[in-house]
Formats: structure tokens, sequence, C-alpha cells
């Protein structure tokens, strides 16, 4: 569903200077007044600038995924009656006390309630009801007998027959206790206790729930909804043939991907040329439909960087975005701001697959869920600490945090950290070793060789 929505707006701060990084950067969440931002500081920026979409009233499967907004307390008891958890008999316990084998209760069958039976016979002293699973226990009954506890009764057993014939009769040879096989009237949720807190996200169970207690809709924050964007005069779709200098364009379709792994709904734009008069049409057209909108590639240094042209020194009534360097590889150089009457946030991403795969997963994928509503410690991807498998030490470029690709190892004795192995080298245009990787490892800023064996904070891409 693609639906507009209220946020306020939020100042993002203003252009950072632009000085190279060098040994000794900045520390996690401590910038320098001149030097690039570190990755902290960056997504804390970004995520000050975010508020949580408007909650809507969606139908219960729309709403699969979403946060519930408000508690749901229950309308009616459910189950909503007492009911059998058995097929078998409904019966009073005083009638089958002491029943054996050898001592078998006969009691006399008066009728048979099956699922759904809205008049039900009264069993009295002596008495006995045939019973369905989920059938309403009948009147005077105190608790079922399993048909494997009877003889199956000369009404034939507990499928056949529902007004039971006149005269039969069963033989009960174990007595229940008195409410075995029966399902309390509330005993799975009580009238007027809260079944769901407002924040839960729904998933299958959630659902499940919601419609047993009748709700056919409820009130979530929405997935947020996607537009994304790459730019770049190389590139074509996949599927269509390259001509000299092209590529395909691979960063809108792991984007959308990564979108809608983050719980958005995703739309996909072609790829637009670099020319920042139709970039910023084709931003314009797409604000409408979109709660974030991402672009990848144009806001490095070169010539035709189209997308930090096109939207540097907006007009501040369509909105603003800043463009910085970030003291990290890849994904160095960045734009984000808030755009259009909604203030939409955007990112503009790097081009190079990797940071902008990257970029991604630290910024964008935390905007995504702040805005559908998930609380601050719960917005980046889980991590883990993970000792480092390698030949050699790695380099890593001094003041800068670096995100190398690697397959996790979780610890085998379920405590204490696990192993790490990168996946191919540094280089941001590896999408082939991306695309085996599990898990980003994180080499701090003041670390210029990482050590095999060291330890390291890896990032689950799961
Ligand atoms: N002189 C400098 N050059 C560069 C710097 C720098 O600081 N000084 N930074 C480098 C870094 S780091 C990065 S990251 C890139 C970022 O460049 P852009 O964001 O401007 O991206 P593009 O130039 O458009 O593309 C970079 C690279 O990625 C390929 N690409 C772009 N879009 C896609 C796509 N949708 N699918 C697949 N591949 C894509 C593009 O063809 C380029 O190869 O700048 C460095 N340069
Ligand atoms: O920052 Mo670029 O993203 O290093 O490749």
């Amino acid at each position: 569903m693609w639906r507009r929505s209220c946020r306020a707006l939020t100042d993002s701060h203003g252009q950072a200077g632009d000085h190279a990084g060098g040994n000794g950067g900045p520390a996690p969440g401590v910038r320098s007044p001149t030097g690039p931002w570190s990755v902290d500081e960056h997504l804390a920026d970004v995520l000050s600038a975010v508020r949580p979409l408007e909650p809507i009233e969606l139908p219960l499967l729309d709403a699969q995924g979403c946060l519930l907004t408000e508690d749901v307390t229950v309308p009616a008891a459910l189950p909503p009656f007492d009911n059998s958890s058995m097929d078998g008999y409904a019966v009073r316990v005083a009638d089958v006390d002491g029943a054996s084998e050898a001592f078998p209760a006969v009691l006399s069958v008066v009728g048979e309630v099956a699922a759904g039976s809205g008049t039900l016979p009264r069993v009295g002293p002596g008495q006995a009801a045939r019973i369905m699973t989920g059938a309403p226990l009948p009147p005077g009954a105190e608790a079922v007998v399993p048909v494997e506890w009877t003889d199956g009764g000369t009404g034939g057993g507990p499928a056949v027959d529902m007004t039971g014939p006149a005269g039969a009769e069963v033989r009960v040879h174990r007595a229940p206790a008195r409410g075995q096989f029966v399902r309390a009237r509330g005993s799975d949720a009580a009238l007027g206790t809260v079944a769901l807190t407002a924040g839960t996200p729904l998933g299958p169970p959630q659902l499940g729930l919601l419609a047993a207690l009748g709700r056919a809709s409820v009130p979530v924050r929405p997935r947020p909804r996607v537009v994304v964007l790459s730019t770049g005069s190389e590139l074509v779709p996949p599927g269509a043939p390259l001509g000299p200098g092209q590529i395909h364009d691979s960063n809108s379709f792991m984007l959308a991907a990564a979108a809608r792994d983050a719980g958005a709904v995703a739309h996909r734009v072609a790829a637009v040329a670099d020319d920042p008069g139709t970039l910023r049409a084709t931003l314009e057209d797409q604000l409408a439909s979109a709660d974030l909108l991402v672009t990848s590639g144009g806001v490095s240094v070169g010539a035709y960087d189209v997308v930090k042209e096109a939207l540097t020194d907006l007009d501040p009534a369509f909105g603003s975005v800043t463009f910085r360097r970030l003291a990290m590889q890849p994904g160095k150089p960045q734009g984000f701001g808030l755009v259009g009457s909604a203030r939409s946030p955007l990112f503009a991403l790097p081009g190079n697959p990797v940071s902008a795969y990257v970029s991604f997963e630290l910024f964008v994928r935390p905007a995504l869920r702040a805005l559908a509503g998930h609380p601050g410690g719960t917005l980046t991807r889980p991590r883990a600490r993970a000792r480092l498998l390698a030949d050699a030490p790695l380099p890593s470029p001094g003041g800068r945090r670096q995100y190398l690709r690697g397959r996790y190892e979780p610890p085998a004795s379920g405590t204490g950290p696990g192993t790490v192995r990168p996946v191919g080298a540094a280089d941001s245009h590896l999408v082939a070793a991306l695309a085996r990787a599990d898990a980003l490892i994180e080499i701090p800023e003041d670390t210029t060789q990482a050590a095999p064996g060291g330890e390291f904070a890896v990032v689950l891409l799961g």
C-alpha cells in the first residue's frame, strides 16, 4: 500500500568539512569540528531526523510484520465457551467414578454434540452425550471421556449418526477427573485482559490471536514505502545487452531487496542518466509515493556526480540534503537530508556496489526500522565478537572504520567469541565476494593492521 505520512520536520546538521582522516582520526562518537563524521555520529544524525510513521488501521494480513500501536484487550473470553478437547462422551463425574475394564459404568446416550452445535442435550444422572473435539460441553456434563476409554458406545463411535439412536448406551472403562478434557471458557485469554501490548511486532501467531479475538483490522505503523533509484549513464538494466563502457545496474536491485528485507515496501525506479534536471524531476515525481528515498551513485567528486549537483543548495521549501565524508571504508561519501512537503528522509549513497550496500545496512536499515516504530536498541543489525581467521595481517586505512566482508561462525561452545574469515579483498566493487559473505568485520579507526587471531566486532547480516 502506498500512502503518505505526516512527520515532524527536524533539522539536519550543517555540512561538515571534508578533510581526509589519517591515523589518529576521530574516535567513535567524537567528531573533530573540521574532520569527517564518524560512523556513529552520522547514524545518530540520521536517526535524530527520523520520526515513526503515523499509525493506520490495516486488515490483518496487511499488518504482518508491522508494530501494533495500541494495546489489544480481550473483548470476549477465549475460548468463548467450555468445550471438549477430545472426541468421546460428555459425562457427570459421579456416574463414572471407579469405572474400570472389569466394572464399566454403563450410561445412556442422550444425544450428540458436534463443533458448532447450537442446541445442546442436557446430561442428567446416568446419562452421557457423544461429543466431538471443539464442541460445547452440554449442560450437566462435568468432564469428557475420550472414546478410547469406552467401548465406543452402541451409538456407533464418535463420528456417525448425529442424533444417536434411541436406547444407545456407552460403557466407560476409565473415569476422567472433574474438568478433564474440557477446555474452560477464558482459559486461553480472559475477558478484559491485555492480549497484545502496543509495540508488539505482528507475526503469524499474533495475527492468529487477533483473528481468534475477532479483530479484522488493527492500528499499526505501516511498512515504510521506499523508492530506490540508481544514477549513472553507464547503467543498463539486467537482461539488456551491454554496449561499450556499460555495466548492468545492480545497486537498485540490491538496495530494493535490502529495503524489503528491512520490512519496507520497495519500489525500484529505472536508472537515471547523469543529468541533474532529470534526476530532480524523477525524485519530485517519486516523492508523492515515498516515505524514504535512496539513490546510489553520483556523490563523489567526479565531473558527473549528478546526485550531489542536483541536491546541493536545494530550495529550502523543497528540503535540504547535506553531503559529507565519513571516516569509513567503504562508504566514505554520503548524502542525507529531508525532502518534499512531508520531509521524507533521502539517502544519497555512494555508487560502488559494496559501498552502497554497507551504507544501507549501517544507516538506511536503522532509519527504516525507526520509521516503522522499532525502539532505539533494536534498529541496527545484531552484532557479535569474533576472532579473525586470516593467513596474514590485513591492512586497514587508519582513521577510518573499515567494514570487511566475512563469513562468521558462532562459538562451538555457545559462549565466547566466534570466528570470522574475510571473503575477498577490501575493494568496494567486489560484488561476487559480497554475495558470499554473511557478516561485516568491523576494523576500528585506530587499527592499521588487523592481526590474525585478533578479536573484532562483526555485524551479522543474517
Ligand atoms: N577523486 C576521487 N575519486 C573518488 C573518490 C574520492 O574521494 N576522490 N571517492 C571514491 C569512493 S570512496 C567512492 S565510494 C566512489 C563514489 O562515487 P559515486 O557515488 O560518485 O559513484 P559513481 O561514480 O556514480 O559510481 C562509482 C562506481 O560504482 C559503479 N556503479 C554506480 N552505480 C551503480 C549501479 N547502480 N550498479 C552497479 N554499479 C554501479 C559505477 O559504474 C562506478 O564504477 O567514488 C570514488 N572516487
Ligand atoms: O568509500 Mo568508497 O565507498 O571507499 O568505496
